[in-house]
């Protein structure tokens, strides 16, 4: 059998497709655990790599060629995944997230077949909300547990330059559905773009924390198609806690971390010092969270990347087409995870630093 690997190389297996640089797993060992001792237990499933937006630091303007249909995986096909992953590997959690989910025609057809396989499992989706609108009720009524969505700024002008769609009102009527359905805690992702939305911070944030919504501030990393990111010119976790420190009083979150890619912070008025609510910050370039990763990722055509940067996927779509057993899919599932890297796809941590090499997919493609 071929694997299918990313660059900058393709291997070949056995037959089985059992991967030699695997071979000191220790035999019997359970679970997603890799030779750094980390234990995946948060899959990442991308449900599509299509989207309807173009954000500059993801997708190019043109977008990008789209999977064939039969190439993504299928309803029955994610099922059958998922069930490995939480029955055979230890998956406790699961974020639902592409490109855009919500383009997918069967997207509440699959939340309720998972939801009826799994009824304690915690499904999360992240989801840009255009349309959200019209689907929050019936993906809650399906099973959905939680939603995260991106929102970058308030300004119609600036939402349509960084989306390169002018559907600021769409995304703001999404998160309104997502909260009238219960699917809250509702958590709100933002890039932060020099010169473009990075003043429009306090005002995001002040408008979440009205709300009761807990927004996230994240640090770009290179992983934009156009391949324009750059260290310097990207927006840094300690700029971010600069430009929010001259409205609001930051404290650090005395909740547990637990692996989240989110620092969280208290956020207090300044002149009373009242707490206000939470805001996070996901410093993956200038504070890295690598060595507590719970993360295992599967591509919408059904690849393993074990980690975000990845230069290697293991096709598991091919194998579930083949007629492998459950047993086979997740051996070579855990042999992938073996074979994580520590961090950042290398051994070191350094996005953009010496070594590093941007993954051939955008974010869109790799499922965020
Ligand atoms: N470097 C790195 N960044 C990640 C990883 N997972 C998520 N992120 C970043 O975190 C952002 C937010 O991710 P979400 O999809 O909202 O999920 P989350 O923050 O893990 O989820 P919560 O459990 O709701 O806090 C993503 O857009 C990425 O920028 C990861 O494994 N590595
Ligand atoms: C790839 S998107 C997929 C889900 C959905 N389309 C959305 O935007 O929420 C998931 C997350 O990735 C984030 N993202 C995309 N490109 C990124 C980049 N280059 N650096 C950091 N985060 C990025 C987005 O802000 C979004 O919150
Ligand atoms: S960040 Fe999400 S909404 Fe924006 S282009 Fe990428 S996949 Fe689409
Ligand atoms: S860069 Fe890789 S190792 Fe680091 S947190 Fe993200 S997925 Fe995990």
């Amino acid at each position: 059998m071929t694997v299918e690997l990313g660059m900058p190389q393709r291997r070949t297996t056995d037959p089985l497709g059992r991967d030699p640089r695997a071979a000191d797993r220790p035999a019997g060992l359970a679970g997603l655990v890799d030779r750094y001792g980390r234990v995946a237990t948060d899959m990442r499933l991308s449900l599509t790599d299509k989207c309807n937006l173009r954000c500059s630091y993801c997708m190019p303007a043109d977008g990008l060629p789209w999977l064939a249909k039969d190439a993504v995986l299928s309803a029955e096909e994610i099922v059958r995944i998922v069930g490995i992953g939480v029955h055979r590997l230890g998956v406790r959690e699961l974020r639902l997230t592409g490109g855009e989910p919500l383009v997918r025609a069967d997207l509440v057809e699959i939340i309720a077949a998972l939801r009826a396989a799994h009824p304690h499992l915690p499904i999360a989706l992240t989801t840009n909300a255009v349309g959200l609108d019209a689907k929050a009720a019936a993906l809650s009524g399906a099973g959905l547990t939680r939603i995260n969505i991106s929102l970058d700024t308030l300004h119609p002008e600036t939402f349509a330059k960084l989306a390169r769609r002018p559907f600021l009102d769409r995304v703001l009527a999404g998160i309104e559905a997502a909260d009238a359905a219960g699917l809250g805690p509702i958590k709100v992702n933002s890039v932060l773009m020099r010169g473009i939305n990075d003043a429009d911070a306090p005002a995001l944030l002040a408008w979440c924390l009205e709300r009761g919504y807990e927004l996230r501030f994240i640090e770009q990393m290179p992983l934009d198609a156009d391949h324009g990111w750059t260290r310097q010119g990207m927006v840094t976790a300690a700029e971010v806690r600069a430009i929010l420190s001259e409205r609001f009083r930051l404290a650090p979150d005395p909740r547990a971390r637990d692996g989240a890619p989110a620092e969280r912070f208290e956020v207090r008025r300044k002149d009373d010092d009242a707490a206000l609510g939470t805001v996070g910050i996901i410093a993956s370039v200038t504070e890295p969270f690598c060595s507590d990763c719970k993360r295992t990722r599967i591509t919408a055509e059904g690849k393993v990347m074990s980690c975000l940067f990845s230069h290697e996927e293991v096709d598991l779509r091919a194998l579930l087409r083949s007629g492998a057993s459950d047993e086979d899919v997740a051996q070579r599932w855990q042999e992938a995870m073996w074979l994580k890297p520590r961090a950042h796809g290398m051994d070191h941590t350094g996005l953009g630093a010496d070594g590093f090499t941007q993954p051939d997919r955008s974010m869109s493609a790799i499922g965020g």
